[in-house]
Order: structure tokens, then C-alpha cells, then sequence
């Protein structure tokens, strides 16, 4: 790639990610990698910039150390809070542990600044930042100044003009700190002199030919759920090879209402993407049958992927590439998870963990995106908006939305309320056209199997429950439930009784995530 890349070196802070989405939000290509990558690697990456992140330890006593050699690479450097910190450390200052931590809210005093200028909004001098901290830095190292400061934080800011390395005790990475998107755009763009060269048009023409490279004249095929990370993948791989793709989309009999019709339809005749669709839902509902447990539904309807899939690239001889739509927190939270030994909540369903019999190569052309990037790519692709900006599905789909047991009967009553909360949600479009769906993350209705009595029409109803779920969350990690509006809740409610017969009973969940998870399973 010849554009100019910000490089951002991981020490583990839990907000590392957001530093690569702001670098990008100033169409600068950036990478995160782990704290310790090697200088040599550091110097074939060819930086314009570092920024080293964030991290739970204190300098001095951790084994979290990068090479003190990238502060003499001459590329400009800002370190941010243990960062900042490791850099003081390493140039020969004092890091101390405070007596008391600070977290949330500060006001920092800024003296005359390179790093700072021209980022103010309506003070001069004066910045709104997030701290969070017990350490502090309490000894500059030689040649550097103190340029900001806090009542209870006195070095809040360091710099070394000269020499372009930044120290700042904040997060400007987070939106908490008002003028933090400035401050990292001012550290980019000014003063590591980045060109903002990353743009989704550009990075189209990168990716077409990248792709037709590495695949040559071999066939790849894709799978394609319908979701806004696989169309993407097969609208940008069929922009470079053209029929040399095929997507297969497999229906488990736990889609969405009409979701085969409208992905052959956009994909096959509107696009002219070679889809086959596989009808397999016979052989999943036969595996579930009898089945309650939520892991073993989940690793039933996995196993039951790779199945098909295995299938359908045994009929084809040239198959030699299985594409993906993994995207880039994707890449990071599995990088994660090799070292860290959290708890599994869920067994995640995705098509990895293919058997090896398979002999395909992985092509995943979208594993340095974020999720906004591969929508704006999917719109810049000519996919309609409204399909780029829907709402995630998970794999297992309805799998996971029938608590217990997985009945065709509960799927189709299930499809039918889904619907109509969903439709709903988008009819309530405002002045400036955005809607209760545009406003909320994901939105659902899960099936309940239990009865409850009513009373239509004079006569005694004993029928099954749906709950509706809405949440609003920038990264589903943790999630609020939204706060939709009586009327609203009230008219879908109305429309699931008296349309879908056999429910007479809705009710809305009001659980957040923590505690609770989004899917009921
Ligand atoms: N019904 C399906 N048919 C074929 N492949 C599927 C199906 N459901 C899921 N997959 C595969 O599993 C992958 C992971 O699913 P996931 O839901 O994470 O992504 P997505 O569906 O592409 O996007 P979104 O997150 O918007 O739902 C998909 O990219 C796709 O390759
Ligand atoms: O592709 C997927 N395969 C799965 O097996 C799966 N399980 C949960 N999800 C989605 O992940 C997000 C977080 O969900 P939870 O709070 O329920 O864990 C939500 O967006 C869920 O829809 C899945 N996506
Ligand atoms: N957020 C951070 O980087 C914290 C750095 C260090 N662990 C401290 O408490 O000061
Ligand atoms: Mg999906």
C-alpha cells in the first residue's frame, strides 16, 4: 500500500480501538499492533507517526515495554496516559504512583503548545478531557516541557517539539474529551504530516486489484447471509473477478421473513452475482429437533454450516478460496482472545473452524475495516443504503431467538411478530428522516414457548408470548435498551395480536448488557 500509515502500539487499554478509528476518521490509514512488535518490523511498516496507547499497569513494575528505540527513529510520537507515562519513564523522568486515582472529567490549563494549537473550541487555553489514572508523571525528562496541567494532575501534557514527541496524561481518543478528535487530527495530519489519502474510493481501486492478484483464475467461494459484513465481501470480490465468484446462501429455515427472496433478488438479478441457495432448513430442523440446550443448539447449527458448505465446494473443482467477511475487530478481539482467558458466554457461530479436508485458502478483504468503513465501502459499492445499514443477524438466526426447542411452527410465528416490530420501527421517520430503527443498534422479537390466557373477541385465547428487544450500542460489548416510545411499543403490540394468530400476549425487555445479553440465547 503506498499511503502514509499511523502506527499504534498496544499496551492494553480497553479503548485502543477508538485511537484507530479517530486516525481514520482523518483519512489516514492506521494499524494496531501489540506493544512489543520488534523495531525492525516497526521500521518495514514505515510509520509516519506512533501512537502508543493506554494500559492497566504501571511503568515501573511491568513487563509492558516496547523498544526504547522507537524514540530515536526521529517519527513523531504521542504517547497517551500509560504511554505518555512508558515514554517519561524510558527518557530518564519520574512516573510516581497518586494518592488517589482520577477518573472522568478534567479541565486542563495549557500553556503555549505545538501539540495544542489551533484545536480550542471556544476557550483558548483551556481543554475538557477524560482521565483515568492512578499513575503520574512527576519528573519531565531532559529537553522536555510541561505545556498542560490539572489541580490534581501537574504534568498533563509534555512535550519535546524538537524531537516531535507528545506526552498527554488524557484520552483523547475517547468523545468524553471534547477537542480529542482535534488533538489526534492536529498530531496526524500537522505534525506527523500524514496525507489524508485514505479514502473509500481509493481504497476500491486497492482492494480490486489486490484481490485479482492473489486469486489469479482460481474460483472462490463466499458465503452470503444476507448481513451487511458478507454482501459487502461479495459485492467488492465480484467487482474484481466478476463470475469468478460464487456465493452460497444457506437457508437454515431461521431467517428473517422474506430474507432468501430479497437476497436472490438484490444479488442474483439485480446484481449478477452468481448465488446458489441451498435449501438445507429439512437438515437443520432435524438435528434441532428434541434439542433445549442453547450451546448445543448453537454447535448443532455451526457443524450443520460447515456441512453445507463442504458440500457445495466439493462440486466444484477450481474452488481453491473460501471468502470472508471478517472485519477488523474481528481480527483484534481473536487476537485477544488467544491471550486472555475470559469466560465464554456464547459460543460464536461463523464458518471459521472449516475442517482442513476442505483445502481452501482464506480471502478476507475486509479484515482492516470497521464496521462504519464497510458500510461506507457497501454504499460506495452501489448496494442500497437500506440493506448496508441494517441491523446485524446472527448466524444461528432465529436459532437463538426460540428460547429452548426449535419448531418450524414457533420459526413462522416468530417471522411474522419480527416483521411487524420491524416495520413498525421504520415507519416512524422525522423531519430529518431518521427512524426508531436508524436510532437503535439491533432490534428483535424472541419467541417465548410458554402460554399465557387472554381474552379476544369474548372468547378465552390460551396462545404463546413474544418479547420485543431493542438496544442502542456503539460496539455490542455492552448495550442499553431503548428507550422507544409507549405509542410506538403500543401499536406493535396491537398489530402482533390481532395479525399473528397465535400469540396473545407482547411484552418488552428491559434488561441492559451487562447483565443481560442482547440475544435471550
Ligand atoms: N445463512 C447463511 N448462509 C451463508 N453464510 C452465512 C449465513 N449466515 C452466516 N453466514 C456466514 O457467517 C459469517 C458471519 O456472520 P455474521 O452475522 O457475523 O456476519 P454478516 O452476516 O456478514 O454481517 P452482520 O454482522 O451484519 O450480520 C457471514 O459473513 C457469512 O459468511
Ligand atoms: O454472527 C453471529 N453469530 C453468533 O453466533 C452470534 N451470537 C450473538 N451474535 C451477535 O453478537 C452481538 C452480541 O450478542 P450477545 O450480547 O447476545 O452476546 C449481537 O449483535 C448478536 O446478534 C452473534 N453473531
Ligand atoms: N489508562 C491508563 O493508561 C492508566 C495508566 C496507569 N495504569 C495508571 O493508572 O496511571
Ligand atoms: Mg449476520
Amino acid at each position: 500500500m503506498t499511503q502514509d500509515k499511523i502506527l499504534i502500539l498496544d499496551f492494553g487499554s480497553q479503548v485502543t480501538q477508538l485511537i484507530a478509528r479517530r486516525v481514520r476518521e482523518a483519512h489516514v490509514y492506521s494499524e494496531l499492533h501489540p506493544y512489543d512488535m520488534p523495531i525492525a518490523d516497526i521500521k518495514a511498516f514505515a510509520p509516519k507517526g506512533i501512537i502508543l496507547s493506554g494500559g492497566p499497569n504501571s511503568v515501573y513494575d511491568s513487563d509492558y515495554q516496547a523498544d526504547p528505540a522507537i524514540l530515536d527513529l526521529g517519527v513523531p510520537i504521542l504517547g497517551i496516559c500509560y504511554g505518555m507515562q512508558w515514554m517519561a519513564h524510558t527518557l530518564g523522568g519520574t512516573v510516581s504512583p497518586g494518592d488517589q486515582r482520577e477518573f472522568g472529567y478534567a479541565r486542563v490549563e495549557t500553556e503555549d503548545s505545538t501539540l495544542t494549537q489551533e484545536i480550542y473550541d471556544d476557550a483558548p487555553n483551556q481543554l475538557d478531557v477524560w482521565m483515568s489514572h492512578g499513575d503520574k508523571v512527576t519528573g519531565l525528562p531532559e529537553g522536555f516541557r510541561r505545556v498542560g496541567h490539572t489541580p490534581s494532575c501537574p504534568i498533563a501534557i509534555m512535550e519535546h517539539a524538537d524531537k516531535h514527541l507528545y506526552g498527554v496524561q488524557f484520552h483523547p481518543e475517547v468523545t468524553h474529551t471534547k477537542q480529542g478528535s482535534a488533538l489526534i487530527h492536529r498530531f496526524v495530519l500537522d505534525i506527523a504530516a500524514a496525507k489524508p489519502s485514505w479514502t473509500m474510493p481509493n481504497y476500491i481501486d486497492e482492494a480490486v486489484a489486490k484481490i485479482r492478484q492473489q486469486v489469479g483464475s482460481d474460483e472462490v467461494i463466499l458465503g452470503l447471509s444476507g448481513g451487511v459484513d458478507s454482501s459487502v465481501a461479495a459485492a467488492l470480490i465480484h467487482r474484481a473477478i466478476g463470475n469468478q465468484l460464487t456465493c452460497v446462501f444457506v437457508d437454515h429455515g431461521l431467517l428473517r421473513y422474506k430474507e432468501a427472496e430479497m437476497v436472490m433478488d438484490m444479488f442474483a438479478r439485480n446484481l449478477g452475482v452468481n448465488v446458489i441457495h441451498v435449501d438445507a432448513s429439512g437438515e437443520f430442523m432435524r438435528k434441532l429437533a428434541g434439542v433445549t440446550d442453547p450451546e448445543q443448539k448453537r454447535k448443532i447449527i455451526g457443524a450443520e454450516f460447515v456441512e453445507v458448505f463442504q458440500q457445495e465446494a466439493g462440486k466444484r473443482q477450481n474452488a481453491r478460496w473460501l471468502a470472508q467477511g471478517t472485519i477488523y475487530p474481528d481480527v483484534i478481539e481473536s487476537a485477544g482472545a488467544k491471550t486472555n482467558k475470559a469466560h465464554a458466554i456464547k459460543s460464536h457461530h461463523n464458518v471459521g473452524g472449516l475442517p482442513e479436508t476442505l483445502n481452501l485458502s482464506l480471502l478476507e478483504p475486509l479484515r482492516d475495516l470497521f464496521k462504519d468503513e464497510v458500510r461506507q465501502l457497501g454504499v460506495a459499492l452501489g448496494l442500497p443504503r437500506e440493506m448496508v445499514y441494517r441491523h446485524p443477524f446472527p448466524g444461528p438466526g432465529l436459532g437463538v431467538r426460540i428460547l429452548g426447542e426449535v419448531k418450524r411452527e414457533y420459526a413462522d410465528l416468530l417471522r411474522r411478530a419480527d416483521h411487524i416490530f420491524i416495520e413498525e420501527l421504520r415507519n416512524t421517520v422525522d423531519a430529518e428522516g431518521v427512524s426508531w430503527y436508524d436510532n437503535t443498534s439491533q432490534a428483535f422479537a424472541v419467541f417465548l414457548p410458554v402460554k399465557s390466557v387472554g381474552v379476544m373477541g369474548d372468547g378465552r385465547t390460551y396462545e404463546y408470548v413474544v418479547a420485543l428487544r431493542a438496544v442502542v450500542t456503539s460496539d455490542f460489548m455492552t448495550a442499553h435498551w431503548a428507550e422507544l416510545p409507549y405509542s410506538l411499543l403500543g401499536r406493535v403490540s396491537n398489530r402482533i395480536i390481532n395479525e399473528v394468530r397465535g400469540i396473545n400476549r407482547v411484552v418488552y425487555d428491559v434488561s441492559g448488557k451487562p447483565p443481560a445479553t442482547i440475544e435471550w440465547e
